[in-house]
């Protein structure tokens, strides 16, 4: 089956939405790990560098303060402007783009993407991650983070997160049909000319504290045979059949568990984090406080957000951007 092209209608709505956030954002915190809460480490969902995940990004305390912020600031600004006597819109997807069901507010922040990737230490961990000897640029050839659209032979380097902030809101009944992400050019006067190559998303929920149930972000591998079901939610009709629980993390896995173990969290091993569709893709369940990252633009794979069954599903999302 031929999917059609679906990119995710940012564009156009960045000049069609309101671009403000009218209450004052969290102040987030630096992460603190010590013996007893020891820093979590990056596991791969689909390697070697597509997709990545890093529980435990934020802090319990965080993820509190921005869904109490995102559930303030969507009172004001949409909720407030919704007539509860008539049936809420359901989105029409224009033609090129993604159906997307969601709530979402949006703003442009050089402070709060600054301070997700100094004062949160996404750019430590980037860091890491990059010059880690299983995924450092040694061992991903052709798929090295320095390399991009533009000149595959060149070293780049990661200079921060995009300042478009938008935070989502799925409410029981929602979702984001399979799409790609697409990379944006953009300029200021902070990072100057820059080029976004991975989507960030960090989930502020997930089943274990919440009463979410469903959500799942999920990717299907290229060269996939079955692809999702055509129409709003994608896959998520089969979403009850719960796929195969097994793992598609890539060869760090033992490592990843073992170090997730000794979080004091035993369920919260490689495999736990993602499982296999019967349709093949890869789930990615909402986990509270954990990143997601994934390659976006001519790299992008085609995912989608499944129906939220059960409860609310909070998510912030950026993008890491690179020098051109
Ligand atoms: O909410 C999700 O799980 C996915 C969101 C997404 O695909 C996007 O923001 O482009
Ligand atoms: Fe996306």
């Amino acid at each position: 089956m031929q999917h059609q092209k679906l990119t995710c209608d940012d564009a156009s709505t960045l000049e069609t939405e309101e671009q403000t956030s009218l209450l004052e954002w969290p102040r987030l915190s630096s992460p603190s790990y010590s013996s007893t809460r020891p820093a979590p480490r990056w596991v791969t969902v689909l390697g070697p560098t597509q997709v990545l995940v890093f529980p435990n990004f934020l802090s319990v305390q965080d993820t509190g303060s921005l869904i109490e912020y995102i559930q303030q600031e969507m009172k004001i600004q949409i909720d407030d402007k919704i007539d509860p006597t008539k049936p809420r819109p359901r989105p029409v997807p224009k033609p090129g783009y993604a159906f997307r069901d969601n709530d979402r507010i949006q703003f442009q922040s050089e402070e709060f993407a600054s301070m997700l990737w100094n004062k949160c230490g996404l750019r430590d961990r980037w860091t890491e991650l990059w010059q880690h000897p299983k995924y450092g640029l040694e061992s991903v050839h052709g798929e090295s983070i320095t390399s991009g659209p533009r000149n595959k032979k060149r070293v780049r380097h990661a200079v921060g997160l995009s300042h478009n902030i938008r935070m989502y809101r799925y409410q029981t009944g929602q979702s984001f049909g399979p799409h790609y992400d697409e990379s944006v050019t953009d300029i200021s006067d902070q990072l100057g000319e820059t080029v976004s190559e991975y989507t960030v998303l960090i989930y502020l929920n997930g089943e274990r504290d919440s009463e979410l149930l469903g959500g799942e972000t999920v990717f299907y591998p290229k060269g996939m045979k079955t692809l999702p079901a055509e129409g709003a939610g994608g896959a998520s009709g089969k979403q009850s059949k719960k796929g195969s629980k097994a793992s598609v993390s890539a060869s760090n896995n033992q490592e990843n568990n073992s170090s997730s173990k000794s979080n004091g969290n035993s369920s919260n091993s490689g495999s736990s984090f993602s499982y296999v569709l019967p349709n093949g893709g890869v789930a990615v369940k909402p986990e509270r406080g954990m990143l997601l990252v994934h390659k976006h633009g001519d790299d992008c794979m085609l995912h989608e957000a499944l129906l939220v069954n059960r409860g609310f599903k909070y998510v912030l999302r950026t993008d890491v951007v690179y020098e051109p």
